[in-house]
């Protein structure tokens, strides 16, 4: 096994701004994160600084200005996000990097059952077992069985994160990204996720997290790694 899941190096992403007569916004210049299979690393830093910024160069979302972003998949190949081609992307995203945004992108009529079952489907896991997963893990989430077959677009902010983290911790990922998933949960399914994060590093996934909540952040990250704004950083 590889000693590194992700390894960035070099990053540098920034913005153009059409509207404004192409003003470039310069956010990460020479940014690298290294994760280790079974650790957690939290990005920390103030408000603006780029930190989903790199979460979504880390998800395959935007594209980097400048360097690598190599992931290590399950069969030990290493793919480079940062230069694949659209395919390998839309690969990378299915086997190997799972994601839980702070908002679920609710797609109409599809009831959270499958939405949480999907990742599976699309490894080709069998519906029947790929169901029951879903399942359990909504139910481990205290998610009500009565919402199991509605589509999500109704559901509370609380009730919809949920599903977004089940979808997230449904198939063992190797690399899991998190933008602040407990950020609208109670106590008790807070204590879940964090015994799902603790699950995921004893299974060899790496996590990469933006946690606002300092207690579960003190709690699942083993590193904490400072996203600076550029002026501060030079
Ligand atoms: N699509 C975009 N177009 C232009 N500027 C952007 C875009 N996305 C982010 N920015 C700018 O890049 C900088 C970094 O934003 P980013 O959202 O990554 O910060 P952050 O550290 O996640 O902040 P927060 O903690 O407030 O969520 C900000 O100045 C932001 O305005």
């Amino acid at each position: 096994m590889s000693d590194w899941v992700l390894k960035a190096e070099g990053l540098s992403k920034g913005f153009t701004l059409h509207l404004q007569g192409g003003v470039r916004i310069p956010v990460l210049r020479d940014a690298g994160l290294v994760v280790a299979p079974g650790e957690c690393v939290a990005l920390s830093g103030p408000s603006g600084a780029g930190k989903s910024t790199l979460m979504r160069l880390l998800q395959g979302n935007y594209g980097a200005d400048e360097g690598a972003i190599l992931i290590c998949r399950a069969d030990g190949s290493v793919a480079d996000l940062a230069t694949a081609s659209p395919r390998e992307v839309n690969g990378l995203r299915r086997d190997t990097i799972g994601h839980v945004s702070q908002f679920l992108r609710v797609i109409p009529r599809v009831p959270a059952l499958e939405v949480v079952a999907a990742p599976l489907l699309a490894r080709g896991v069998a519906r029947e077992l790929a169901l029951a997963r879903a399942q359990a893990l909504l139910r481990r989430l205290n998610l009500p069985d009565r919402l199991h077959a509605l589509p999500p677009a109704t559901f509370s902010g609380g009730e919809q994160q949920r599903v977004n983290l089940a979808r997230g911790f449904v198939a063992d990922f190797p690399l899991v990204l998190l933008d602040e998933p407990t950020a609208s949960l109670d106590a008790a399914n807070r204590e879940v996720v964090i015994a799902l994060i603790g699950e995921a590093k004893a299974r060899g996934a790496a996590l990469v997290g933006i946690f606002h909540d300092l207690d579960v952040r003190g709690r699942v990250a083993d590193r904490v790694v400072e996203v600076l704004p550029l002026r501060e950083a030079a």
